[in-house]
């Protein structure tokens, strides 16, 4: 007897050793899996097709990714642990069973039978739950939003002038009674489900303790030994109990991990590892559109329908048109960030689906309305380089040809100055028209044959904008260029316009050609200078 008291405390104090024991020896295995899958993740991000990160289902996939491997609770991250857990449950289960088989195998088949059907209760909670997460997440996400906006500089002014605090609030409030809610559902739910599984734990106790009341009335075992196997029952219970709800984790788990899969697995439609490079130098070649079509994931109908044009090399080319006619979906086809989804687009003769798509993105320097600027230096910014790469007297001339170098000659630290204060407490903040420059200056750093403007002055003030104008010829010197703006008058220096209406080309010319067509182009141009003549006559006649 003293022997099976012995092996039994022995056993308890092994498994519990053993278990603490690889918990901690798997610390530093799970923060580095967790930075492994965060940094492939990151990766996907950064290097993912440019239309993969416009479409919705690729970011549902993205976040779900990034939730899956962030932090140390993650689902990832508990793979280990969960593991561990099962191997001293199965452990646990062989050492506790072998003493229980002395008594009757009955006992044993009878705890699995108890077991299965607890574990299948409780999964009564897990499809719940799963059924009803979405309405929970929804709440969450609503929450998180109102949390991270309200520290957020960018939406600080709209809010106060815009009483949306007030508003948020309210928001907020729905929000919290929606949540509220749903966990006192969960709750109630949880409550019934722990009704029925106390009733299994009292049959199983019950049934276990008079059948081993009954082997001591029979002389069979010892009082000694009726408390220890009814110490061994509940271990052996609660390690098969572990094992199910063990195996119920990975099972989740799994699914997240197929989200994860398929988040790396998401097709790339561009050339990556191999294609055409050869024409890829600092020489502009022949850019042209046969029949393009763009539709946008989900729209119904086509935004840019049936596009021919043909840019020659060196020429300087304006893009017009009113709000939503198609400009930027242009531009974006132009330099690959998106496909055609009918028609061909061709550079130096060839398809640019066979360009190496990395290598065709070094052909363009790009100026686009939504703009992305690192929290590193102003030279950084311009050079998009590591400082010891840096040409700063290229980074000189780039920001002087923009307009900025007056601004950047007056910081403390010139052109070393940190931009914005995200990161950095003494970082310097820009005007919306200043970084306009900073990106002009950054794209002519970059000096590639074909660059691209989408409205690059629509911040600039009528200096910085005429200054802009008159070095136009500086800054586009050898390069085909293609300029989108809404300041009609501001494209006439350009050799060709295109006007752009319903998704189509409707009018090509030059200013003064396009003006004789009497078509939309001198209807908008005619709008536009009306307004500044009316005004000009005015002041004249007040005067
Ligand atoms: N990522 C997107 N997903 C779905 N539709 C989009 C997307 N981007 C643009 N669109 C739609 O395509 C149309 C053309 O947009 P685009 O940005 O090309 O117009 P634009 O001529 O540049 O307009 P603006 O002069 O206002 O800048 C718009 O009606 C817009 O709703």
């Amino acid at each position: 007897m003293a022997s099976a008291i012995l092996s039994f405390m022995g056993s308890l104090a092994i498994l519990s050793g053993a278990d603490k024991f690889l918990t901690k020896l798997i610390y530093h295995q799970k923060f580095r899996m967790n930075t492994f899958y965060l940094k492939h993740a990151a990766l996907k991000g950064l290097t993912t097709d440019y239309i993969n990160q416009e479409n919705g289902i690729f970011r549902k996939l993205q976040t779900e990714s990034f939730e899956c491997c962030n932090g140390n609770y993650s689902p990832l991250s508990n793979i280990y642990e969960i593991l561990i857990k099962l191997c001293t449950s199965f452990l646990g289960l062989f050492v506790f069973g072998s003493m229980l088989i002395q008594v009757h195998l009955g006992i044993i088949i009878f705890l699995i039978i108890i077991t299965v059907i607890s574990y299948y209760l409780n999964q009564k909670i897990i499809a719940w739950t799963a059924a009803n997460n979405k309405e929970r997440i929804g709440y969450q996400q609503r929450l998180h939003y109102i949390n991270d906006i309200s520290g957020d500089i960018r939406s600080a002014k709209d809010i106060r002038l815009y009483k949306i605090a007030v508003w948020f609030s309210d928001i907020y409030n729905t929000n919290m009674k929606g949540i509220a809610d749903w966990y006192k559902r969960f709750t109630r739910k949880l409550l019934g489900i722990a009704v029925y599984d106390s009733s299994l734990a009292f049959l199983r106790e019950s049934i276990v303790y008079f059948y081993l009341l009954y082997l001591i009335w029979n002389g069979q075992i010892t009082v000694a030994e009726f408390v220890m196997y009814l110490s061994v029952v509940t271990n052996f219970s609660s390690w098969l109990g572990n094992i199910f709800s063990d195996l119920s984790s990975l099972n989740q788990i799994n699914l997240k991990i197929n989200y994860f899969r398929s988040y790396l697995e998401y097709p790339e439609t561009f050339n990556r590892n191999n294609g055409v490079t050869n024409s890829v130098d600092d020489c502009p070649k022949e850019i042209e559109l046969k029949n393009v079509s763009y539709r946008y994931e989900g729209a119904n109908h086509n935004t840019l329908q049936n596009i021919n044009l043909k840019i020659n090399p060196g020429e300087h080319i304006a893009i017009v048109g009113l709000n939503g006619a198609g400009k930027t979906t242009l531009v974006k086809l132009l330099c690959g960030l998106i496909d055609p989804t009918e028609g061909q687009i061709f550079y130096d003769g060839i398809d640019i689906r066979k360009y190496n798509r990395t290598a065709f993105y070094r052909l363009f320097s790009a100026v686009f309305q939504q703009f992305s600027i690192l929290p590193v230096t102003i030279a950084e910014i311009v050079s998009e380089t590591t400082p010891e790469n840096i040409d700063y007297n290229k980074v000189k001339r780039c920001l002087i040809v923009a307009g900025l170098w007056n601004k950047i000659e007056q910081l403390t630290n010139g052109v070393n100055s940190q931009f914005g204060k995200t990161i950095y407490d003494d970082g310097v903040e820009f005007s919306g028209g200043e970084i306009q420059k900073l990106l002009l200056a950054r794209a002519m750093y970059k000096n590639a044959p074909v660059m691209l403007l989408d409205e690059p002055t629509a911040a600039l003030d009528p200096i910085a904008e005429s200054t802009l104008y008159g070095n136009y010829n500086q800054i586009s010197f050898q390069k085909t260029t293609v300029f989108v703006s809404h300041r009609l008058a501001s494209t006439s220096f350009c050799d060709r316009i295109i006007l752009i209406e319903n998704g189509k080309i409707c009018e090509e010319g030059s200013h003064n050609e396009l003006l004789k067509q009497n078509g939309t182009y001198r209807m908008l141009f005619e709008t536009q200078a009306k307004y500044y003549k009316n005004n000009l006559d005015k002041t004249e006649v007040a005067e």
